[in-house]
């Protein structure tokens, strides 16, 4: 990990200091899944085969998991994965219920009466990695959320593993939370299918869930196309900020870098503290359990890229993190909540020295796909929210139109526009009410 002493830096080497590893848009991946997203749509289902064949290196007959193997992949799970999915899910389901927007009316003048209505979006389209380690729990986080919504169709592709079959977890996760259909799909040619629909994948309206770097340009790209689709967010590789103080635990904070560390080569952690003791500690013992990880050379690729950064106080440490805008934001000082009103620009916050990260990746209730990349300055979560849209509604009785009409006549006649100005001033001429 680099060292870094803030105050010594000038304004543009802060900047370098918080930059993001580059993630590849080379022309070639740009190139590559456009031609994966026409040959697609040219070609539908037997692109999809052809393309599964090549890429997953896998024989596809029907592209839907069927009823059998569902029942299959259930079997073949130990009762503990399955308690520990419903459990996960059943948490998810209580915070994002409470947390999902409400219906509003409102009078907002007399006989002028405003609502917002809530409508699920009918046909979603959700994407579980599965290329290196599969992911049930996005599953879950996706698919509980599409569930309180109300999505009418939700639709869920997943690639093919080694043995030949998707995961069994992931199928189990699908089938827990909702999902109607699983497709045995990966990479760039899942997201093509899902945004303009095949012979057997529905076309859907918005698409979600994270992925490798070509999920990640197919879903920029379909989401440019106005016959494409919708998505959640720019997802990128995943990243944590811990903020400390000098009396935290230097085992704790370590193993919550590594854990986000593990993700990918092209994650990133940062640790910022006042304290240069802990900045070694930290860094003696990342390193010491980095090397006992099954995935400790994936972490030390990501470490190459990450930050120890030495501030002034905490006040310096909050500004930094509001820079950076973590996906994750871990705060382990003495009393963590007196921070939090500080937080301008965070995925999702984990306070005090029990709260790691984990627990939002899993099972705490709140959701881990979450904006990366800076993105947290302006995006958010994903949430129940996210599946839905809010239409407003309005109705003025008479008497609302006599209050308001007159306003909405100036208005329209400033901008110099007669035929809004004049909806409203005949039908107050209609009242006898002279505008
Ligand atoms: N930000 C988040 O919320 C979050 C959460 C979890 C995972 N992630 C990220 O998701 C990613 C998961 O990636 P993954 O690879 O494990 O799984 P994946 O499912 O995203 O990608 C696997 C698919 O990529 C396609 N593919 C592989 N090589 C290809 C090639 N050369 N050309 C075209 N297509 C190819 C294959 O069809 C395969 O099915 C990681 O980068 C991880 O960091 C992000
Ligand atoms: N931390 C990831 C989001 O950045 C989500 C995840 C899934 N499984 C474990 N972690
Ligand atoms: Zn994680």
């Amino acid at each position: 990990m680099k060292r870094i002493d803030w105050n010594r830096l000038d304004d543009a080497a802060r900047r370098a200091a918080l930059a993001r590893p580059a993630q590849s848009r080379s022309p070639a991946l740009r190139e590559g899944v456009e031609t994966i997203i026409a040959d697609v749509r040219a070609r539908g289902d037997e692109a999809l085969r052809e393309l599964t064949a090549r890429y997953d290196h896998a024989t596809l007959d029907a592209l839907a998991v069927t009823d059998e193997e569902f029942a299959e992949a259930e079997a073949r799970l130990s009762p503990e994965l399955k308690a520990a999915v419903r459990e996960a899910a059943g948490r998810i389901d209580r915070f994002h219920r409470a947390a999902a927007p409400t219906a509003v009316s409102i009078e907002t003048a007399p006989g002028v009466r405003v609502e917002r209505v809530l409508r699920p979006i009918r046909r979603v389209g959700l994407y579980v990695p599965a290329g290196g380690a599969p992911l049930p729990s996005t599953a879950i986080m996706l698919g509980v959320p599409a569930a309180i919504a109300g999505c009418r169709e939700v639709v869920l592709c997943t690639p093919l593993q080694a043995n030949g079959r998707c995961d069994d977890a992931v199928l189990f996760a699908a089938r827990a939370t909702g999902v109607h259909k699983v497709f045995k799909l990966g990479g760039a040619q899942a997201i093509a299918a899902m945004a303009y629909g095949t012979e057997s994948v529905p076309r859907c309206d918005k698409l979600f869930g994270p992925g490798n770097s070509w999920v990640t340009e197919a879903k920029l790209q379909v989401s440019g196309d106005p016959e494409g689709a919708a998505i959640d967010m720019p997802a990128g590789p995943s990243e944590v900020l811990v903020i400390a103080d000098a009396n935290a635990n230097p085992r704790f904070i370590a193993a919550d870098l590594l854990s986000q560390a593990e993700h990918g080569p092209d994650s990133q952690v940062l640790l910022v503290t006042p304290s240069d003791a802990l900045l070694d500690e930290v860094e003696a013992e990342v390193e010491r359990q980095r090397r006992e990880l099954p995935r400790a050379d994936v972490a030390a690729a990501a470490l190459g890229e990450s930050r120890l950064v030495r501030v002034s106080d905490l006040e310096q440490a909050l500004d930094v993190s509001n820079r950076y805008a973590p996906e994750h934001l871990i705060i382990q000082t003495a009393d963590p909540r007196a921070l939090l009103d500080g937080v301008a620009a965070a995925g999702s916050v984990f306070l005090g020295e029990w709260t790691p990260e984990s627990l939002g990746d899993y099972c705490s209730g709140s959701n881990h796909v979450l904006p990366t990349y800076g993105y947290a300055r302006s995006y958010s979560g994903v949430s129940v929210a996210s599946f839905q849209t809010q239409v407003t509604v309005q109705e003025a009785t008479a008497e609302g139109l006599r209050t308001i009409g007159p306003c909405a006549a100036t208005l329209a006649a400033a901008e110099q526009l007669d035929a809004h100005r004049r909806a409203v001033t005949l039908r107050l001429d209609a009242m006898g009410v002279s505008a």
